[in-house]
């Protein structure tokens, strides 16, 4: 482990200074496309404005023997864009493949400039940051780059669940950790064949009602559970503890969109900032879903305004506000602030919400 003191220091002559806080910017959906697709790459400008992130894709979900033309697709589509404030991300190959070197040898010095965030897979530990960490550091110092690219470790093994405090806190680059639920659950050797979501198999069952009701005769209603709520959990705290942002991955059934937006509200909900949106049909849910509801927003706003310094308790509409209840609103504001900051049709929502708050 490297001492507290050299924590910020480059890791390569000449590399950029580390960042000391991760950017707070707007990534309710980090969008995935395949660069080597033609038709996905073509919508690329067109979808720039309407997400937070752009992630060109090198691994899974790209076959192997369209590996280099994913990746020279990238290079193609990020130089001859403009995505304005939106995000440019990628997620490499994993670290034990063929490709993953060259992944970073191109893109670094070919659009280093232009990429905020290499999305790792398949983490296991501090040592995989470590290794990336390094690298770039020695890439970016050559290619002469002025600020570091992040990192983003995605957790889809067991190994990197059980390790997930050790990989949040690897380096200074971390930005965020998504969970991967579609490789964790073949790591864990779950027996699921989806891509995130509950399953109807695991339920708990009411007990049999008392025999005036039927007794064991009687129907017994069950109720699904939540596969991911454990490890989103372990992440979000793993994240908040080392001030980096945790992220709900994909969801595969892109017809279900009434499911999506479940399970990205329960990640929402539980801490997180954003989703993966694998199809254009599922910006929209990411975006209603981690944009706090404009009454939300209202409500925060008040009770940031009744309770001055911060102190204190006070009543609003019979409920209790308190140093704690403050906090969980500036929560709520920032981000709110932040995601209008981005978005002047969400700030006018949020603006006339306040308004109506105030005037009740
Ligand atoms: C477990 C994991 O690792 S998840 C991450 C890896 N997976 C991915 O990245 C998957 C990304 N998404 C996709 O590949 C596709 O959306 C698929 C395969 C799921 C579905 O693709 P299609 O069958 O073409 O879907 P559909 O017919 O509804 O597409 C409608 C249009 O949207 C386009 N489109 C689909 N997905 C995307 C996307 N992610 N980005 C941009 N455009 C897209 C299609 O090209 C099509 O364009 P057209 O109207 O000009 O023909
Ligand atoms: O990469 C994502 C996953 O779910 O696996
Ligand atoms: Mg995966």
């Amino acid at each position: 482990m490297r001492s507290a003191k050299d924590f910020f220091r480059p890791l390569a002559v000449g590399a950029p200074a580390p960042v000391r806080e991760v950017p707070l910017r707007p990534s309710r959906m980090i969008h995935f496309f395949d660069p080597g697709n033609e038709k996905m790459a073509a919508k690329v400008p067109s979808l720039a404005p309407q997400v937070d992130v752009l992630l060109g894709n090198l691994e899974d979900a790209v076959p192997a023997d369209r590996k280099e033309a994913a990746r020279l697709g990238l290079v193609k589509t990020a130089r001859a864009t403009d995505f304005g404030d939106t995000q440019l991300w990628t997620r490499i190959n994993s670290l034990d493949s063929p490709w993953v070197l060259d992944d970073l040898l191109t893109l670094v010095p070919e659009i280093g400039d232009k990429l905020d965030v290499v999305m790792v897979p398949k983490v296991e530990g501090a040592q995989d940051i470590h290794y990336v960490d390094r690298l770039l550091a020695q890439l970016e110092a050559k290619a002469g780059l002025g600020r570091p690219i992040l990192v983003h470790a995605i957790l889809e093994t067991a190994t990197g669940v059980a390790n997930v405090e050790e990989i949040a806190g690897a380096s200074p680059r971390m930005q965020g950790i998504s969970l991967g639920p579609a490789d964790l659950a073949a790591s864990r050797r779950m027996k699921t064949t989806r891509v995130g979501g509950g399953h109807p198999g695991y339920l708990v069952r009411a007990d049999p009602a008392p025999a005036a009701d039927g007794g064991a005769d009687a129907p017994r209603p069950t109720f699904q559970q939540d596969l991911w709520h454990y490890t989103i959990a372990r992440m979000v705290d793993a994240c908040a503890a080392h001030g980096i942002l945790p992220y709900y991955g994909p969801f595969g059934d892109i017809q279900d969109v009434t499911a999506c937006e479940d399970q990205f509200r329960n990640a929402f909900l539980l801490g997180c900032v954003g989703a993966w949106s694998l199809h254009p049909a599922q910006i929209a849910i990411a975006k209603r879903v981690f944009s706090p509801s404009p009454q939300d927003v209202a409500w925060a706003r008040r009770v940031i305004a009744a309770m001055g310094d911060g102190t204190g308790a006070v009543m609003i509409d019979g409920k209790m506000q308190d140093d704690a209840t403050y906090k969980q609103c500036l929560v709520v504001a920032d981000l709110a602030d932040a995601l209008a900051a981005r978005d002047p049709e969400l700030a006018e929502v949020y603006a006339a919400a306040t308004r109506e708050e105030d005037a009740r």
